[in-house]
């Protein structure tokens, strides 16, 4: 992902968002430049108030930039005024964390509304909605109401709303936050299945880092209205530049330390130091840590590690402590042959 529109969904330029407040202005977002391509699941991760909201409602002119440009499908959205604006909501659908389900209406009538308000007449809005909720597996309930459903079941109405109209773009704010992990899983696989049977982009926000890995191709990383760092989710998550990635990414990549090894941990020396090594390709490390000792005469003690895929390729941490007056030399001969470190502490 980069600061160019070419081959993008939605692109935000140079997009800056204060809200008023007594006696001033709340700086939401500043100079936030990027590109979401079409066809990606691209996710925004960030912490409690970092912005991820305000991005996201600016793509379908929920809000608008008090700076910048946001173009969706060639369109400036926060430009965009009645006719035109409601041609774009068309082009892009909604999900939420809690759903935002009509009580009254049944599944039907929920999937229904979208093609109510834009004037579908009725014989092919019938058969429209029974089409999609078949597509997200929820036949045999078109007729419950929402309160005789699971939260999981309550999301996949949403995403068949979502898509009633066609959509272009899907935006997804937290939408399996709310959902026990299982349930998470089958609402991010069917997100999946459509991004990959629709060609449709997904735009989520989320602050957990598993559901990038699990779904996002591409990512981004905001802070305080920011975007920190940008990409293809594997290379993120191979090489973190930045110190925030680095703490979402420490929650999910396993490679926990052993709590014997985590007891004892110092921020500072005597004692080996600890290091993550993170590495891309099941087997990077193997020859690497030999090396250490053939080339170096460093050994390398093997703390913990995991392996794991994001979309098909494998991606690993391994955790090893050196001593510690040899840590930098073997940092810098692990990072010269392409390998990602990061110093934890000290072990005595
Ligand atoms: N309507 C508003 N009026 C004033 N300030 C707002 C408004 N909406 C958001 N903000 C402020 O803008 C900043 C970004 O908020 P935003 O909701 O976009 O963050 P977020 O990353 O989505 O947070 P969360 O994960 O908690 O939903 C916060 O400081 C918030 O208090």
């Amino acid at each position: 992902m980069t600061g160019t529109a070419q081959g993008a969904a939605i692109s935000f330029q140079g997009v800056g968002k204060a809200y008023p407040k007594a006696g001033g202005q709340v700086t939401a977002l500043a100079d936030v430049t990027l590109s979401v391509p079409t066809g990606s699941i691209t996710g925004i991760i960030g912490r409690s108030g970092a912005g991820k909201s305000t991005l996201l409602r600016m793509v379908n002119g929920l809000e608008r930039p008090t700076e910048g440009r946001v173009i969706v499908a060639g369109h400036d959205v926060g430009a965009a005024r009645g006719g035109a604006l409601r041609a774009i909501r068309r082009d892009v659908g909604m999900i939420f964390q809690h759903f935002n389900l009509l009580a009254s209406r049944t599944v039907r009538g929920n999937v229904a509304l979208p093609l109510e308000v834009a004037g579908t007449p009725r014989a092919q809005i019938r058969a429209r909605v029974d089409q999609l909720i078949e597509q997200v597996g929820l036949g045999p309930l078109a007729d419950r109401y929402p309160a005789e459903l699971s939260g999981g079941q309550k999301q996949r109405v949403g995403i068949a709303r979502a898509l009633a109209t066609g959509p272009k773009v899907l935006l997804s704010d937290e939408a399996t936050s709310a959902l026990d992990p299982e349930t998470t899983q089958t609402v991010l696989d069917l997100l999946a299945q459509i991004n990959r049977d629709l060609g449709l982009t997904v735009l989520l926000i989320t602050h957990e880092m598993a559901v990038l890995r699990d779904i996002a191709s591409h990512m981004a990383v905001i802070e305080a209205g920011r975007i920190v760092e940008s990409g293809a989710t594997y290379d993120i998550f191979a090489r973190p530049q930045h110190a925030t990635t680095r703490r979402f990414l420490s929650g999910v990549t396993g490679a926990t330390l052993p709590a014997f090894v985590a007891a004892r941990l110092q921020a500072e020396p005597p004692g080996d130091q600890v290091i993550r090594v993170t590495f891309a390709g099941a087997h990077a490390t193997d020859p690497m840590l030999a090396r250490l000792a053939t080339d170096l005469g460093i050994s390398a003690n093997i703390l913990g590690g995991t392996i794991e895929e994001i979309g098909t390729k494998p991606f690993g941490n391994l955790l090893i402590s050196v001593p510690h007056d040899r840590g930098d030399q073997a940092r810098a001969f692990l990072e010269t042959h392409g390998l990602t470190t990061e110093v934890l502490g000290h072990v005595r």
